[in-house]
């Protein structure tokens, strides 16, 4: 989605031999890449361990580095939002006098034929009907516009108001100058170009530390994606003061110290022969002095040897994982993510990703519904049996380990279904008990074709003749099932893989299941959709089917 032009390297190139960085190109040539757009790749062998890229902090991109930090930091405006806006006036605003603009102009907001870059939720209707129906749409309801963004827009177009009311500062053209004339039309077209820059720099963002937080890093973001095998780790150090980005003592800390040491005091009770020392301004500033002369000395010591690359803490490194050899492409991880958020997040998809899942949430609705006799069994599923069965799963899963390992492992639960209880109760915080959203979630096949332990569960469930139902509790009250006590002896059997009548049962969901079908000649009717929105969908969507062909040979 995001990518860079040819003729654009020397201008990154010379931007960053500007800025006193390193980056080895003796041994790394950036060149077009199979994969779109633009990669990095190895000149000669390069070892483990080297770094072949070193920042200076101060030379990356973010809104507390930019020209308009001090008026986003007055209007308490962080995280995307700030770069976004810092993004908008450096390149439209200071432009030519930016020191940034030069790396800046190199970040396109339109792909290669001129459309801009737009996530899926907020491609056209026909668009969207490519995706509809897959997990994209059904678990993470990654279709539906995002509130969040357009009020970011609105407050963007009103902070650039009230700049320019109080200082004269220019308003953004063609981004934040909302017309009044055709407001409506202006507005949305401003709206879509403010969508752009935030999905391009989503996809090019990196977080850095507590100051910076995202930001944009040159040469760093020329690197693209390999789902399982990267070549590369982003080294920065994040613990940094969030006011003035010092990874040592600062000011800051040094007035954080002093009020805790100052409310402590008024917290103790007074020992009369006790000799304290008060903590006041005059302690501060000899504090402060001892600090700067320390890193006066520290400075002197290292400085300059490498070209203004001196501190560690203040750099970013892209430092290799593993040998390269020549030629080849040098890849960097952008996590370990499903093309769901591959291309909600970057705009774009791996095909075979390892990540990828199928939901299977509105397909047992389906069957739910249809079917009176599953009624009680439901009920009983998202009011308590599934919460139930997530537990004692977890707790089955994590015997076994410690069991494997002679040891307790309390601390790294693994995959499945403790990630499932985790997530839960995070989203039930998050969501108040949301449970027949979160019993939903966890019905799905994994890329190997393997359905989750609650798709097995509820099959299992489902299946179970009226005598094996009843024989589930050791006291059952009706109508208020959930009220009825369960045989905790009998909950294994709904893990079991190998029922032959759940077998069947899923294996006539996935057929019915029904994805959106993109052929040549159904996709040319959409007109909406461009080449890389095509060509997304359909590996997402062949992703999806293959994962179900995988379960259904697992089923037979
Ligand atoms: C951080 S940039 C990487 C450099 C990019 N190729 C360029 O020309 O600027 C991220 C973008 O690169 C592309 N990209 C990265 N990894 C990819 C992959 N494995 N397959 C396809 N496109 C990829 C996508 O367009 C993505 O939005």
């Amino acid at each position: 989605m995001s990518v860079t032009f040819k003729d654009d390297v020397h201008r990154i190139l010379k931007f960053v031999a500007n800025c006193n960085g390193r980056f080895e190109d003796s041994k790394c040539d950036i060149r077009e890449s199979p994969l779109g757009g633009l990669g990095v790749f190895a000149k000669t062998d390069i070892a483990e361990g080297e770094s072949i890229l070193t920042l200076n902090k101060s030379s990356i991109f973010s809104a507390s580095n930019s020209s308009i930090a001090n008026l986003l930091c007055d209007s308490s405006i962080d995280g995307m939002l700030a770069l976004n806006i810092a993004f908008i006036y450096e390149t439209t605003v200071f432009r030519n006098s930016s020191h940034w603009y030069p790396f800046l102009r190199t970040i396109r907001i339109r792909d290669d034929e001129g459309h801009l870059n737009l996530p899926p939720s907020f491609w056209h209707a026909d668009a969207k009907r490519l995706l509809k129906g897959t997990s994209f749409d059904t678990l993470f309801d990654s279709l539906t516009p995002e509130e969040e963004i357009m009020e970011g827009f609105e407050i963007a177009v009103d902070l650039a108001h009230k700049w320019n009311d109080e200082f004269g500062l220019e308003i953004p053209k063609g981004f934040l100058d909302v017309s009044e004339e055709n407001h409506e039309e202006d507005y949305n077209l401003k709206l879509e170009k403010f969508i752009s820059v935030a999905y391009t720099l989503s996809s090019r963002g990196f977080e850095i530390d507590a100051y910076h937080e995202t930001a944009l890093v040159p040469i760093a973001d020329l690197f693209n994606h390999h789902v399982s095998d990267p070549d590369l780790k982003f080294v920065s150090l994040y613990d940094v003061c969030d006011k003035c980005g010092e990874p040592g003592m600062c000011k800051h800390l040094i007035a954080e110290e002093y009020l805790e040491a100052e409310n402590l005091d008024k917290n103790m009770p007074k020992v009369a022969s006790m000799e304290t020392r008060v903590i006041d301004e005059d302690l501060i500033k000899s504090l402060e002095n001892d600090l700067e002369k320390e890193h006066s000395n520290v400075t002197a010591n290292t400085e300059d040897d490498d070209g203004g690359i001196e501190n560690p803490d203040e750099c970013v490194d892209l430092v290799l994982k593993n040998d390269v050899a020549q030629g080849q492409e040098i890849f960097n991880s952008y996590g370990e993510l499903s093309n769901v958020f591959l291309l909600a997040r970057y705009g774009f998809t791996v095909p075979e990703n390892q990540y990828d899942i199928v939901h299977l949430g509105p397909d047992f609705m389906k069957i739910l519904k249809k079917e009176e006799k599953y009624q009680e069994k439901v009920k009983w599923w998202s009011q308590v049996g599934h919460g139930l069965f997530s537990a004692w799963y977890a707790q089955m899963r994590q015997e076994d380990e410690e069991d494997e390992d002679g040891q307790a492992k309390s601390d790294n639960l693994s995959d499945d279904i403790e990630s499932e209880v985790e997530e839960e109760s995070e989203e039930e915080e998050e969501e108040g008990d949301d449970s027949l959203e979160s019993w939903l979630s966890q019905l799905y096949i994994d890329s190997s074709g393997e359905p989750s332990p609650s798709t097995w569960a509820l099959a299992n469930l489902l299946t179970l003749t009226a005598v094996q139902w009843e024989s589930l509790f050791s006291k059952k009250t009706t109508p208020h099932i959930s009220d009825s006590i369960v045989n905790e002896e009998k909950l294994p059997f709904l893990a079991k893989k190998d029922n032959p009548h759940s077998k069947k049962l899923l294996s006539k969901l996935l057929k019915e299941k029904q994805l959106p079908c993109i052929k040549g000649d159904n996709s040319s009717k959409i007109t909406s959709a461009t080449k890389s929105m095509l060509q997304n969908a359909r590996t997402l969507v062949q992703s999806e089917h293959n994962i179900l062909d995988r379960c259904l040979k697992r089923l037979s």
